[in-house]
């Protein structure tokens, strides 16, 4: 079979890593849900929407094809992948090797007026060539995929889904489909293929690909939102139109999307220039800049350790005058941590975020940071650098994991007293101190920096008041007094039900929280309050 002897025979050993574990991903899934190859029923005539061209047989998974490189280099893997799963169960599949052969898996694809011409005729050009049991939905991902399971079966569809897609967070290689679609597995045999890997793949087998790839795409959306990469222009031609050299010619593959139309939303880019400019914020005016802290740690949500670093964050973000106006804890899952940072990086100036930073496969932070921004994750050659000065080669597979960034939205926050960069998506800061100690380091290193996202403003200022009257006699009194001090926070907390009670005066202007516990306590005789130190 040409393609398996194609990177059998090339001497790319990381190509030959990556094919090996796809096909494996493809076998596996073949055996898994291909139970047998039946005739379609009558029952199975298409819908309005789907429209069915050289179907013939019946099987419960689907490989979801448009035309771009990376469901290309899917097609050629799952052709490679049928032939090694027939050789195994099929001795006289050997003659197959040198013929071309046909992968009769059912195709589906989602046809949209907005596709490039080019698109749409490779599509079609190349299920014919490969003989692709092809289905043309015309309908939207969701209701398309919602038609197409009650017509026929279908338990997994193939994906060239690569990790560094937007959609690919929180990804695996078998991954069911999210809450509300309809219930498949999506299989995606290349999620850890790196753009050079796609590339090196095609030129290594090949194989035809779509010719806007020869004319500077490196990514396919729509003709709305998809142009040549302008890292790939090389100059004007005579009819001064641009010039743009192939797709496999780009450098560096994070850049594969930059002619791809960004999705971010306005009010992350308010978000962003409201944490770039912070610097320039006079420190009169904005007094009232807010944090939320949001912790990661299913360690805190099971009780198994006390959350320490919240207290300390708030302390220190109080002691230069911001107030925090949210705290959470969130398990160690993408989609909590991204709901939590997208509520959260709108309406507050600065979300600090801990926990759930590292290899482990709990650590889902900075993928939840990416998903909240609606960015993929992208492999960070500097962070890699610093990663692997500290932690050596000691990194799983061909990637340090850690070193996948969200893309585009990404500054790292360099201190001399730091081995590796603190790391900041536009107003989200991701602290991976796991304990106070390095919380007060990383603490002091961010305040340091020259370009220290926080703009230091005049600090918070308490008094604590310990009474041993109860809180139902002070009550009146407290309550009253807030309205003569609207500038202070006056909290209460109680040591016990029976007392005593702590009352606590914070504001900016030290003399205001001086009369206002003056005032409280001539409200009641002499000696009823002492005041005590913060915990
Ligand atoms: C076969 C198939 C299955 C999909 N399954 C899901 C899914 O389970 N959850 C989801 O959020 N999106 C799903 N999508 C949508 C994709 O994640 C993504 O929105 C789509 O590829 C379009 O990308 P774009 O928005 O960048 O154009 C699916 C798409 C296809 C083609
Ligand atoms: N219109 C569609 N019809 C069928 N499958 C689709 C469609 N759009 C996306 N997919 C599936 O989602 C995968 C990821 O899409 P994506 O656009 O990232 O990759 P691609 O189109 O293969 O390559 P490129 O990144 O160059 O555009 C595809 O490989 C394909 O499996
Ligand atoms: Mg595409």
């Amino acid at each position: 079979m040409e393609i398996d002897r194609a990177i059998m025979e090339s001497s790319d050993q990381r190509l030959r890593t990556k094919y090996k574990n796809a096909t494996y991903v493809i076998e596996r899934a073949f055996a898994l849900y291909q139970i047998s190859e039946t005739n379609l029923t009558s029952s199975s005539v298409p819908t309005f929407s789907i429209q069915s061209i050289n179907r013939g047989k019946f099987e419960l998974v689907a490989f979801s094809f448009n035309g771009g490189k990376d469901s290309t280099v899917l097609l050629h893997l799952l052709r490679a992948g049928y032939y090694l799963h027939k050789e195994k169960s099929d001795q006289s599949c050997k003659n197959l090797l040198d013929g071309t052969l046909k992968c009769p898996i059912r195709t589906i694809y989602f046809e949209s007026p907005s596709a490039f011409p080019e698109i749409n005729s490779f599509t079609y050009e190349t299920a014919t060539t490969y003989e692709l049991q092809l289905d043309i939905i015309c309908l939207d991902f969701k209701s398309g995929l919602e038609a197409l399971i009650n017509e026929k079966p279908t338990k997994a569809i193939f994906l060239g889904t690569r990790i560094g897609d937007p959609n690919a967070v929180g990804q695996e290689q078998f991954s069911p489909s999210s809450p509300g679609w309809p219930p498949f597995m999506r299989v995606n045999p290349i999620l850890d293929w790196s753009y050079r890997d796609v590339w090196a793949f095609l030129l290594t087998c090949k194989v035809q690909y779509c010719s806007l790839y020869d004319k500077g795409y490196t990514s396919i959306g729509s003709i709305y939102d998809t142009v040549p990469n302008s890292l790939l222009c090389s100059g004007h031609s005579p009819d001064s139109n641009e010039n743009f050299k192939p797709a496999y010619l780009l450098a560096d593959g994070r850049l594969e999307r930059a002619g791809r139309a960004k999705k971010i939303t306005s009010k992350c880019e308010s978000a962003s220039e409201l944490s770039n400019g912070l610097n320039n914020v006079d420190p009169h005016l904005a007094s009232s800049l807010t944090a939320s802290i949001i912790g990661v740690g299913d360690e805190i949500l099971f009780g198994t350790i006390g959350d320490k670093i919240t207290a300390a964050l708030c302390k220190k973000l109080h002691s230069i005058g911001w107030m925090v106006v949210h705290v959470a804890v969130v398990r160690n899952d993408i989609d909590c941590v991204a709901e939590e940072i997208e509520r959260r990086k709108s309406t507050d100036d600065m979300v600090l975020l801990f926990g759930g930073v590292g290899p482990l496969h709990s650590d889902v932070s900075v993928a939840g940071v990416a998903k909240a921004f609606g960015v993929r994750v992208a492999p960070d050659e500097e962070f890699e650098e610093h990663l692997r000065h500290l932690i050596g080669n000691h990194c799983i597979g061909d990637r340090n994991e850690m070193a996948l960034l969200p893309e585009g939205i990404t500054e790292l926050l360099h201190h001399e007293r730091l081995c590796v960069p603190m790391i900041k998506c536009q107003n989200v800061i991701v602290l991976s101190a796991t304990n106070v100690s390095e919380l007060e380091l990383q603490w002091d290193c961010l305040i340091d920096l020259p370009n220290t996202p926080f703009v230091t403003m005049a600090p918070y200022i308490s008094k604590h008041l310990s009474t041993i009257f109860s809180d139902v006699e002070a009550a009146e009194s407290i309550s009253n007094l807030r309205f003569e001090f609207p500038d202070i926070h006056i909290n209460c907390h109680r040591k016990s039900r029976v007392g005593p009670l702590i009352i606590s005066f914070i504001g900016k202007d030290q003399t205001r929280v001086e009369s206002a516990a003056t005032k409280l306590s001539k409200k009641f005789c002499p000696g009823s309050f002492s005041e005590v130190n913060s915990e």
